[in-house]
């Protein structure tokens, strides 16, 4: 359908909006698309309905149905980055307490600034997100960087600034209340440190604004902390959050609530369960790493959709409750052959705020030693809301018992996170 028009008011040079939802368009000179759709606006002919293209094809669309491109002015929708929301929480100390209160998180960093304190001896850093500052103040007092930008965006800046004067480190520390990728520093940095990871490594997206940091102001051969990341799955076993959302319904108080199980599937085994603390022995295979992140190397685009592959042999016989994720970031040594540190949030290291990720299948599945599980795991940003993504798992259990005849049956399953 190539629908003429001519040039009239409102015509705009041509902006990109992206579709929140499917529209399915009636009469010749309307314009379909899908949610996420990128579509070209041509023309605001009118505040209800745009002039506009998507892959060559023109036609009219709602303007109710289209969020604004990335630099597009506001149509009152809601900002995909929800930054007031995301800003405003770091602004109360809510978060930030937790985040101090995790040791194996904290002492980390505060590790990997000692390790190399000499290195740092005249340095420039740039601390990205730092909240209260922890950070920046470990490399004040544990090293001697002739500067650390330490870049806040919340209301937090002005209280960091207190705690940088409150410890002496003004000379060092110069804290820059802003969004990083729209800051002036003074210079390139020679270190780029940063503690961006999410629950399931990514939620949050803040790794963009990291990646976009470093393309900006790291110096050529300039240090990225961390410098990379792995995403680790395990399948595994979840008995008692199994018991506590979907047995309960068997017999509570002696009654059959059973038709109430689809409900309970519904509500809460669709999304992922954040916090989860998996135990050593609930897991039925060795863990392994599914995606692997180079902080040098990766660019924003690669965020958009990450894909891994798994092939686990079970180690034991047990119920096939789902899937649980973690993650681990390495600081690679500022000196040449130096050792590189570990953040590791699984089952086996020091718990840490994050916990684990749990990813609970409609239904489980009765496993035997020998059996395998084979399958990928796909994160998919959402085009619209730029924090949040889904992870679609695609998996098939391979019988090692004979008599099994259809073991190998696909089986997939899409967890929005959260939207
Ligand atoms: N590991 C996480 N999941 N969150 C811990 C770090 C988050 C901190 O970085 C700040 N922050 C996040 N993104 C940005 C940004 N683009 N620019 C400046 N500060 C930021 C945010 O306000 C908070 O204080």
């Amino acid at each position: 359908m190539q629908t003429e028009r001519e040039e009239e008011e409102g015509d705009v040079s041509p902006e990109e909006f992206v579709g929140l939802s499917d529209f399915t368009g009636s009469g010749s000179d309307q314009l379909s698309f899908s949610s996420g759709d990128r579509l070209l606006v041509h023309a605001k002919t009118s505040c209800e309905w745009w002039w506009a293209e998507l892959h060559g094809v023109f036609g009219y669309v709602p303007a109710g149905y289209l969020h604004r491109g990335a630099d597009g002015d506001d149509i009152s929708a809601e900002d995909p980055w929800q930054d007031e929301e995301y800003f405003g929480s770091y602004g109360t100390l809510r978060l930030h307490l937790e985040m101090l209160s995790d040791k194996s998180r904290t002492e980390t960093y505060r590790q990997v600034i000692l390790n190399n304190s000499s290195c740092l001896r005249g340095k420039v850093l740039m601390d990205l997100g730092c909240g209260t500052g922890i950070i920046s103040l470990f490399c004040a007092r544990l090293a001697q960087p002739s500067a650390v930008y330490a870049v806040e965006a919340s209301s937090m800046a002005e209280y960091t600034r207190q705690l940088v004067k409150q410890n002496g480190c003004e000379a060092v520390v110069t804290v820059l209340q802003g969004r990083a990728e729209e800051l002036e520093l003074p210079e390139q940095v020679d270190v780029l440190v940063s503690e961006w990871m999410g629950n399931c490594l990514l939620f949050e997206f803040m790794v963009e604004s990291v990646l976009l940091a470093r393309d900006r102001w790291l110096r050529k051969g300039g240090v990225m902390w961390p410098s990379s990341a792995a995403l680790t799955l395990v399948p595994c076993q979840a008995h008692s959050y199994y018991t506590e959302k979907m047995a309960f319904w068997e017999r509570p108080y002696g009654l059959d609530f059973t038709p109430l199980q689809p409900l309970a599937q519904q509500e809460f085994f669709t999304k992922p369960k954040f916090s989860h603390v998996i135990q050593p022995d609930d897991c039925l295979a060795t863990p392994c790493h599914v995606i692997s992140l180079d902080m040098y190397t990766l660019q924003v685009e690669d965020l958009e959709e990450m894909k891994g592959k798994f092939h686990f042999h079970l180690e034991k016989s047990g119920t096939f409750h789902g899937f649980t994720a973690w993650f681990a970031v390495h600081f690679e040594s500022l000196e040449t052959g130096g050792e590189t540190v570990e953040l590791n949030t699984g089952p086996s290291s020091e718990q840490t705020h994050w916990k684990q990720t749990l990813f609970m299948l409609d239904r489980p599945v009765c496993v035997h030693a020998g059996d395998s599980i084979t399958g990928t795991i796909v994160l998919r940003r959402n085009p619209i809301w730029r924090r949040h993504m889904t992870v679609t798992l695609q998996w098939s259990v391979n019988s090692s018992s004979t008599e099994e005849t259809d073991n190998c049956q696909v089986e997939t399953k899409s967890f929005p996170m959260w939207r």
